[in-house]
């Protein structure tokens, strides 16, 4: 960190929503002091009257700005934590800010695509290059070289109600990972590290797409045997697709991939598992979404990997229905009836 010392400096958190609130307050419960931004000056003057934000309460060492520069200026440490949709924007605003000194943690769980979905076909497929992480859009847009992100079984109420989880911090450099465990470690919060971070990335990626298919077995009450078998599989296409966009098996098999995809497809605290819930009662994409307050990131993640698969041949049977049900091109039941005649192989084939 060069001559600034972190541990006297605030540390910023971008994004006042469910997880960015969660994350807030896990860094100040440790002394820390902590600059929360939120997207318009309104809202930050509310939050930092009410001191609440999405349902939780914000902690005393929390101050909310809406003011970009002073986290840039004021913080050496920064976990971004915005919808993918909303994270390149929020890093073109962050950027005159930072400074090769910054080191910056994500917690988003998206792609980043830099294509009009709808000018893809089969002469102009889509590709990794039209699709970025979080830590790509951060490299793309800044000069920040130590970068990390943060995936594991989070779900933000949880945290919020101080019930035990653990977390993956990701970064090719140790300084991250070090820094963001020391961070965010505590008695009820335990920090893990991995160097894959394109492969810790993926598995929080693309384990929303597999929670949105175990919320429509919930929704259907097709029972515990067909969610156990739908997770397993829903493993080994997340294995099958993140080595084919960069990422090693090994990643999958932890935390922030088996870890959090039995997590997020388990609970209806999940907002990807709510929303294949509702499709198997009936509800279209649209009106689920209409809804809904908070982000599902599987719904957009369903749409790029039904796309990314074909590109690299990779067979993502479930991602594939999935995009079927979202179109409407077929019911939650009959994908269900598809999925179980379709012709498997080896059941582990990526080792
Ligand atoms: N909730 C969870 O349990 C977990 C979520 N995640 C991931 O974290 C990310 C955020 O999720 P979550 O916090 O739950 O989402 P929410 O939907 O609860 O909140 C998103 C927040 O981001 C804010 N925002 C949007 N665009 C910008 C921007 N350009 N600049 C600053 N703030 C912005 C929104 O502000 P506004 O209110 O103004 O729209 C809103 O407060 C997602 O990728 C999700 O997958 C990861 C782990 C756990
Ligand atoms: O990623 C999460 C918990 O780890 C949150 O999942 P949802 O976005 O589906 O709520």
């Amino acid at each position: 960190m060069g001559s600034k010392n972190t541990s006297e400096k605030p540390i910023g958190v971008i994004g006042a929503g469910s997880f960015g609130t969660a994350v807030s307050n896990i860094l100040a419960e440790k002394n820390q002091r902590v600059i929360l931004y939120a997207r318009t000056a309104e809202k930050a003057a509310l939050l930092n009257s009410t001191r609440e934000s999405s349902g939780h309460k914000l902690h005393d060492h929390i101050e909310v700005t809406n003011d970009l520069e002073y986290i840039g200026t004021s913080c050496d440490v920064i976990f971004p934590v915005v919808p993918s949709a909303n994270f390149r924007a929020m890093m073109k605003e962050l950027a005159p800010f930072l400074r090769p000194y910054h080191i910056l943690i994500h917690g988003t769980k998206g792609f980043d695509l830099n294509v009009d979905l709808k000018k893809i076909d089969a002469q102009n497929p889509l590709s990794r290059e039209h699709v970025r992480t979080m830590s790509e859009v951060i490299k793309e847009e800044s000069s920040v070289v130590r970068i990390g992100c943060l995936a594991g079984p989070n779900l933000a109420r949880e945290i919020s109600e101080k019930k035990p989880a653990a977390t993956v911090v990701a970064s090719h450099f140790d300084e991250v990972i070090r820094v963001g465990q020391n961070l965010l470690k505590n008695d009820r919060f335990l920090i893990y590290g991995s160097n894959d971070l394109i492969g810790i990335e993926l598995c929080g990626i693309l384990k929303n797409i597999i929670a949105v298919g175990a919320g429509t077995i919930a929704g259907l009450e097709l029972g515990e045997n067909a969610k156990a078998l739908f997770i397993s599989r829903g493993l080994v296409e997340m294995v099958h697709i993140g080595k084919a966009l960069g990422g090693n098996a090994e990643a999958f098999l932890g935390l922030a991939g088996v870890g959090d995809l039995v997590a997020t497809s388990s609970s209806h605290l999940s907002r990807n598992f709510t929303v294949g819930n509702r499709l198997a009662k009936g509800e279209t994409i649209d009106q689920i979404i209409e809804s809904m307050e908070e982000v599902a990131e599987g719904v957009k993640t369903i749409r790029i990997i039904n796309e990314l698969s074909q590109t690299y041949k990779v067979r993502c049977p479930i991602t594939e229905t999935l995009y079927r049900i979202i179109n409407q091109e077929m019911t939650v039941g009959d994908a269900h009836k598809y999925l179980m005649k379709f012709p498997f192989r080896a059941e582990i084939d990526f080792m």
